[in-house]
């Protein structure tokens, strides 16, 4: 489906050059739902933007369907992380959801599943509204509608519930297990939050720091049907959870699975990683605001 070979990417600035990624290789199969972790400013979004055409690679290819990545692919959709910028604030947030079926589906069609869609992110009611008399969270849920609404066989998503609370944020992991499951999507997604690759991936792909390569290709070995209270408390996802974060932290060899310890030193080093992407949230606001 998605076939990743040696990708490289090197930016060009007035400072001097700055190479992102490194000689990434990898592939993800139709259907699966694979995230993608890594220290922050690594290269994720950059990997994201080669993959989906936005930016041409410097080295390596990406071939999706068999045929090479040049422009963005038809079957595609991706969800960025900077919702402020990827609704257009002169179209209602219905039309908003049915724009990029404007050329695939009938006017009917784009109506009926921009409904749908809006009622799967909970947000039945805001059809009429624009986006800008949205809250941020409710407008990356617009984004999150819109990319489900067109049915891509490719879905890219750059951190895309970075934004929503926490009870939100469950729903919607959910709701992408759901669809996912419906509709055979394929699913490239990229996050910060270690319990959230594993609670949602087939494969977690966790990436090294600037420039990013490939440190190690988990395979998330639990029940495909999950549940946001029993997956993650089970040993499985504890004893993953936590050998990713060793690999994310540079730990090394990883250590066996089956002696998960919650509350020892794994635990502690996972609240110390909350406690930081919370104060990394606020830092984000704050400088929003
Ligand atoms: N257009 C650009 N020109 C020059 N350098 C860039 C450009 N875009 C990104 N970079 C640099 O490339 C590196 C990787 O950036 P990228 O946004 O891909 O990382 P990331 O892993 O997605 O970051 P984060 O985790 O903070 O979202 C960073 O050092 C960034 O400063």
């Amino acid at each position: 489906m998605l076939e990743v070979t040696d990708l490289g990417h090197r930016y060009r600035a007035k400072e001097g050059e700055h190479t992102a990624i490194d000689r990434l290789s990898f592939t993800v199969a139709a259907g699966e739902l694979v995230c993608i972790v890594g220290p922050s400013g690594c290269g994720k979004s950059t990997l994201l933007r080669s993959l989906s055409g936005l930016i041409t690679p410097t080295s390596g290819t990406v071939a999706l369907h068999g045929d090479e990545v040049r422009g963005v692919p038809d079957d595609l959709a991706v969800v960025f992380q900077d919702y402020s910028r990827s609704l257009f604030p002169w179209l209602s947030v219905a039309r908003n959801v049915e724009f990029p079926l404007k050329r695939k589906v009938s006017r009917a069609e784009r109506r009926e599943r921009a409904a749908q869609a809006l009622e799967w992110v909970g947000l039945s009611g805001a059809g009429a509204k624009y986006p800008w008399q949205l809250s941020g969270g409710m407008q990356q849920r617009v984004a999150i509608a819109r990319a489900l609404a067109y049915r891509p066989s490719l879905l890219l998503m750059d951190e895309p519930f970075a934004s929503v609370d926490a009870q939100t944020r469950f729903e919607l992991e959910d709701l992408l297990l759901r669809v996912r499951r419906e509709h055979d999507t394929t699913i490239l997604l990229v996050t910060h939050d270690i319990d959230e690759s594993v609670y949602l991936g087939d494969r977690v792909l966790v990436l090294s720091k600037s420039p990013a390569t490939v440190v190690a290709d988990l395979k998330v070995d639990l029940p495909a049907e999950r549940d946001q209270i029993t997956t993650r408390e089970s040993d499985a996802f504890v004893a993953l959870r936590a050998e990713t974060a060793r690999l994310l932290h540079g730990g090394g060899a990883v250590r066996p699975r089956v002696h998960a310890d919650p509350e020892g030193a794994a635990a502690r080093f996972l609240a110390a990683e909350r406690a930081e992407q919370a104060s990394r949230a606020t830092r984000k606001q704050a400088a929003q605001s």
